[in-house]
C-alpha cells in the first residue's frame, strides 16, 4: 500500500448545516478527519489538519505554507501522494499556486465537497476517497497537481468552479479532464504538457485583478499605481481587448515598470492581439501588456504573484508567461 500524507485545510468538506439554522458553518470536531479510518483499506494515512478554514479565508499566505509543509514532509519522511482537503471556492487557486511552486513528481491531489458532511448525498468521503485511489496510482505520477471531484480528474492549470452548487462543479474549459476514476480504477486518458515549476521563499508583492467592462473609467487602474501595487491582471472583452477609454492609463502604467497581464472575460478561448483599434489587442500588445495563454484571472493573477516573488523575476515572467 502507498503512504499518504493527507491534510485538512478547512472548507465545506469539514462542515455540518446546523439544524436550527440551516447555515453550514465549519465545527471544531472536523468531521472528515473522522473518516480517516474508512481510508485505511486503500492506502497507509498520516493525517494532517493545517488550519480549518472557509475557502475564501485563504490567502496566498496559507498557499505558501501549504507549499512548505508539503516540501518538508516530502524531505523528512517516505510519502508517495499528497491529497488535501479544501473548500471548493478558492480550491483553483491553491491548487495553481501549488503546481507553480512545489517541486516533485509525486501526485499532489486536491479535493473538496459541494454539501456538507450531515448533508444528504455528502459528497465529501467519496471525493476523498477518490483522491486517495489517484494520489496511489502510479499513473498520476508527475502530471503536476491534480484536482479530484466528482469522478474526474482535472489539471490545476485548467480546472475552475463553473456552478455554485452543484456537485458537478469542477469542469477544464479549455481541455476537459485529463483522467477519471471508475469503481476499480483510475485512468488517464490525456498528459498535461511539461510545466516548470518556479520554488518562491515568501510573498511580498501585491497583484489586482480587474474584469473589464463597456464603458470602463480609467480611475480605479490609476488607483492602483497610487496604492502602490506591483502588477494588475486584466480581464479583457472577447479576444483581448478593452475600452479605448482605459487605454492612456495602461500605456502610464507600463511606462512606471508595473506589470499588466491580459486574459479574457470569456468563459473559453485566450487572449491573442488580433484587433487593431484603439484598446484592441495590437494596441495592448504595443503598449507592452502581457498575454497569458488561456489561463482565467485568478490564476493569471497568481502566475503574476510569482513571477514577481521569484528571485529571477525576468525567467519566471518569461517562463510563466511565454513572452
Ligand atoms: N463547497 C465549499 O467548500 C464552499 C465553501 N464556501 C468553501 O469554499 O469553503
Amino acid at each position: 500500500m502507498k503512504n499518504i500524507l493527507l491534510i485538512h485545510t478547512g472548507g465545506t468538506i469539514s462542515m455540518k448545516i446546523q439544524a436550527e439554522t440551516g447555515a453550514v458553518i465549519p465545527i471544531e470536531n472536523n468531521p472528515i478527519t473522522l473518516e480517516g479510518e474508512k481510508l485505511k483499506e486503500y492506502a497507509n494515512i498520516k493525517e494532517i489538519e493545517a488550519f480549518n478554514l472557509p475557502s475564501p479565508h485563504i490567502t496566498p499566505k496559507e498557499m505558501l505554507l501549504l507549499k512548505q509543509l508539503i516540501d518538508r514532509s516530502i524531505q523528512d519522511d517516505h510519502i508517495d501522494g499528497v491529497v488535501i482537503t479544501h473548500g471548493t471556492d478558492t480550491l483553483e487557486e491553491t491548487a495553481y499556486f501549488l503546481d507553480l511552486t512545489v517541486d516533485t513528481s509525486i501526485p499532489i491531489v486536491l479535493t473538496g465537497a459541494m454539501r456538507s458532511s450531515n448533508e444528504v448525498g455528502s459528497d465529501g468521503l467519496y471525493n476523498l476517497l477518490s483522491a486517495v485511489k489517484v494520489a496511489s496510482s502510479d499513473d498520476a505520477k508527475d502530471k503536476g497537481v491534480l484536482v479530484v471531484l466528482n469522478d474526474e480528474i482535472h489539471t490545476a492549470e485548467n480546472v475552475t468552479k463553473t456552478h455554485a452548487s452543484n456537485v458537478n462543479t469542477f469542469q477544464s474549459p479549455q481541455y476537459g479532464p485529463i483522467g477519471f476514476i471508475s469503481k476499480s480504477i483510475v485512468h488517464f486518458h490525456h498528459s498535461p504538457n511539461y510545466r516548470t515549476v518556479f520554488p518562491i521563499q515568501s510573498i511580498a508583492k501585491r497583484v489586482a485583478l480587474f474584469k473589464v467592462y463597456a464603458g470602463m473609467e480609467p480611475d480605479l487602474l490609476a488607483d492602483c499605481v497610487e496604492l502602490g501595487y506591483d502588477g494588475i491582471v486584466l480581464e479583457g472583452l472577447g479576444q483581448g481587448n478593452v475600452p479605448p477609454s482605459i487605454l492612456p492609463i495602461i500605456e502610464e502604467i507600463i511606462k512606471k515598470d508595473i506589470q499588466i497581464v491580459l486574459v479574457s472575460r470569456c468563459f473559453n478561448g485566450i487572449a491573442q492581439d488580433v484587433y487593431g483599434y484603439a484598446g484592441g489587442g495590437k494596441s495592448l500588445k504595443k503598449a507592452g501588456v502581457i498575454f497569458a495563454q488561456g489561463l482565467n484571472g485568478q490564476k493569471a493573477r497568481l502566475a503574476l504573484l510569482i513571477a514577481l516573488n521569484h528571485s529571477n523575476k525576468t525567467k519566471a515572467m518569461e517562463n510563466i508567461f511565454s513572452i
